[in-house]
């Protein structure tokens, strides 16, 4: 039984956090953005236009690299950003585990979202292998190949504000939190199918003093790939009600309150417990440099239809992705 865990770094800003991984013969070290919103595990081709300044994978220069004749990938994510191209195995190794026929899909297209982001040399898809794109036979993701190595079928994330934080398989390391892990079953529903699903039952605005608490149940998906916690409409107008300059933005798309407000902390229930999400992990950004108005971190979901617990919620706990069990766990650090 293998157990490994791999170091991110967070970029500024706390946007993505990325993670390098190893592909190919010799080994070929790529910086890649794990993401618990998807199932595809792709690279940008070292001869595909829009990636100078990337660092790139080449099949051709590896030993064991084979091209998987005749299949294709498309994908498109929720902030509008796509890919697309062909497909290979090769050897992927991630922190000390190695999966030796990985599905590694290598992009010929990119949107402006990845070509202008020169951190990122492409995504680990680490949802469930059922939503993966690959045609005519879609394929398994890292995780699930390797899956049958790990002393348990589970990997945890563990995100930080504004630092270092860390994703480990087959194992849940008990220094990384505090108190119990709370859990709640996967949602099975068509939905929801394919994402690391669940319902939070209720939710409460402030800290201990003043709350306003609410019985909206959210059913949701633990997303590390999308940035901020999409919510639904009664959940977050409750939030921004105890916030006396915010206001809902057209033109910024969003809730936007003065950088200099004191925000309250958001506190959502898992199972038997809940976590809380510090008040200053809801002031994402200033909407322009420079400027006295700042974006929320939390925001409504209204135009997704799935509710979305991202890096803004992620970051505030640990979080247990337990295949074996078909749950989520949560647990405060
Ligand atoms: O695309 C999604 N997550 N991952 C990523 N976003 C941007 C790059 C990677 C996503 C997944 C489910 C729902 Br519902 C909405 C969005």
């Amino acid at each position: 039984d293998e157990q490994g865990t791999v170091a991110t770094a967070a970029t500024t800003e706390d946007t993505e956090w990325i993670t390098s991984i190893s592909v190919g013969t010799p080994a070929q070290t790529l910086p890649m953005d794990f993401d618990t919103g998807s199932s595809d595990l792709w690279v940008m081709g070292a001869s595909t236009s829009g990636t100078s300044g990337h660092t790139t994978y080449n099949a051709n220069t590896s030993t064991s690299a084979e091209a998987m004749s005749g299949a294709t990938w498309t994908i498109s994510y929720g902030d509008g950003s796509s890919s697309s191209g062909d497909v290979y195995t090769d050897v992927v190794t991630i922190g000390n585990l190695t999966v030796s026929q990985q599905a590694v899909e290598v992009a010929t297209t990119l949107s402006s979202e990845f070509t202008s982001d020169t951190a990122l040399s492409g995504l680990v898809g680490l949802a469930m292998s059922s939503i993966n794109t690959v045609k005519p036979t879609a394929q398994q993701t890292w995780f699930d190949n390797i899956k049958s190595n790990l002393a348990s079928p589970l990997f945890t994330a563990d995100l930080k504000h504004g630092e270092q934080g860390s994703y480990n398989f087959g194992y849940i390391d008990s220094s990384a939190y505090t108190g119990s892990i709370y859990y709640a079953d996967l949602v099975t529903s068509s939905t929801y199918a394919g994402f690391w699903s669940f319902v939070s039952n209720g939710y409460s605005v402030g800290s201990n003093t003043t709350t306003t608490t609410g019985s909206t149940a959210v059913t949701g998906i633990a997303d590390t790939g999308t940035t901020l916690l999409m919510l639904p409409d009664a959940v977050v107008a409750a939030y921004y009600a105890e916030v006396s300059s915010a206001v809902d933005s057209e033109q910024e798309g969003g809730y936007i309150f003065s950088c200099d407000a004191t925000l309250p902390d958001f506190t959502f229930n898992v199972g038997e417990g809940s976590i809380t999400v510090p008040g200053e992990y809801l002031n994402f950004e200033a909407i322009s440099t420079g400027s006295s108005s700042c974006y929320g971190g939390l925001q409504s979901d209204s135009g997704i239809g799935i509710s979305i617990f991202g890096d803004v919620a992620l970051k505030a706990a640990l979080v247990v992705f337990d295949s074996g069990n078909s749950r989520l766990g949560w647990a405060a650090k």
